[in-house]
């Protein structure tokens, strides 16, 4: 199968395995990588016929800190910090090589490292960003302190100047950002959305004019006429918990295992995704069975997204 991307220089992704979960509470998000691995996901990528680079799991937990104190409301700064810092090079270098960037969390904080590495390599590029959640918290207006609840913050500059994150730089404008499948938007969020006009179909809309329609106004949002490269973040509680219960803030009322393959399926056939992240998979919550259902749809949602078809 020949390359139909044209933001890619030859069909081969890097697979970036992040096990990290400082960005929230919950022990275990750390194993998602792990477990989706385990799965096959790399034998599934090579079936597809990609060329499939993958470096092995780090180990970030050597970065952390010794003492990492909270930062104003701030959980885990630092140690975020660096963990994103060193995601961003891994997501950029195989970017640069001309490679597709897949990144598995790991919590969602860690899309703070793979849009920045994106940008990096390429300054235009749209994010469509998959979620219940907005992760648009900035320090300010953060109730819960949880760093994966903030991400989008900081790549848009919004999040004032902290010297434990000196090295991001605003590298997203609203304009290029869109989300799919928000129901759970604290009151500050809703303010900066609307402040920004930030682009985002909640559930409401996906409801109102079905999935293709959302999808493909979404893609022409932040990819006008296909013209810039497109990193898909998906966040797996944007499914409905009885679809992908093994998370660690489900939201009832959220996309049907259909319409979440449909979103993956549309962007790629714009044959201009250059990077995508699949994060919150929580193989410690729920029991095997609910495991297993939530590793599986995750793998076959980033098959999806490169290039797995029905027929
Ligand atoms: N990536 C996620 N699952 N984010 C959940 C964020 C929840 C809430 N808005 C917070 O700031 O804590
Ligand atoms: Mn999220
Ligand atoms: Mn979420």
């Amino acid at each position: 199968m020949s390359l139909q991307n044209k933001f890619l220089k030859q069909k081969s992704v890097g697979v970036v395995g992040v096990p990290f979960s400082g960005g929230q509470p919950r022990d275990g998000v750390d194993q998602g990588p792990l477990k989706i691995i385990e799965f096959g996901l790399l034998d599934q990528l090579k079936e597809l016929d990609w060329q499939v680079k993958f470096d092995g799991h780090r180990d970030y937990t050597l970065m952390k800190p010794a003492s990492d104190p909270p930062v104003g409301k701030l959980l885990n700064a630092r140690y975020v910090s660096a963990v994103t810092e060193s995601v961003a090079s891994s997501v950029s270098a195989h970017l640069q090589e001309g490679s597709l960037a897949l990144t598995l969390g790991g919590d969602h904080s860690i899309a703070l490292g793979t849009v920045a590495g994106t940008m990096s390599v390429h300054p235009n590029a749209g994010v469509i960003w998959v979620d219940a959640h907005a992760d648009i918290n900035t320090p300010e207006s953060t109730d819960s302190g949880n760093i994966h609840g903030c991400p989008i913050s900081f790549l848009l500059g919004i999040a004032g100047q902290l010297k434990e994150f000196s090295w991001v730089k605003p590298c997203l404008t609203p304009d290029r950002l869109v989300y799919i499948g928000l129901r759970d938007i604290d009151v500050g969020e809703k303010k900066i959305l609307k402040e920004h006009g930030i682009k985002a179909f909640s559930m409401h809309e996906v409801d109102k004019y079905g999935i293709s329609k959302v999808v493909e106004m979404a893609i022409e949002h932040v990819s006008p006429n296909r013209s810039r490269p497109i990193h898909l973040s998906f966040d797996v509680d944007a499914l409905d918990p009885t679809v992908a219960p093994s998370t660690g803030t489900p939201v009832r009322g959220g996309l049907t295992f259909r319409e979440g393959h449909y979103i993956c399926e549309a962007i790629h056939e714009t044959g201009c995704m250059v990077a995508m992240d699949l994060m919150e998979v929580n193989p410690s919550l729920e029991d095997d069975q609910a495991v297993f259902q939530t590793v599986t749809i995750g793998c076959s949602l980033v098959r999806c997204a490169m290039g797995e078809t029905l027929l």
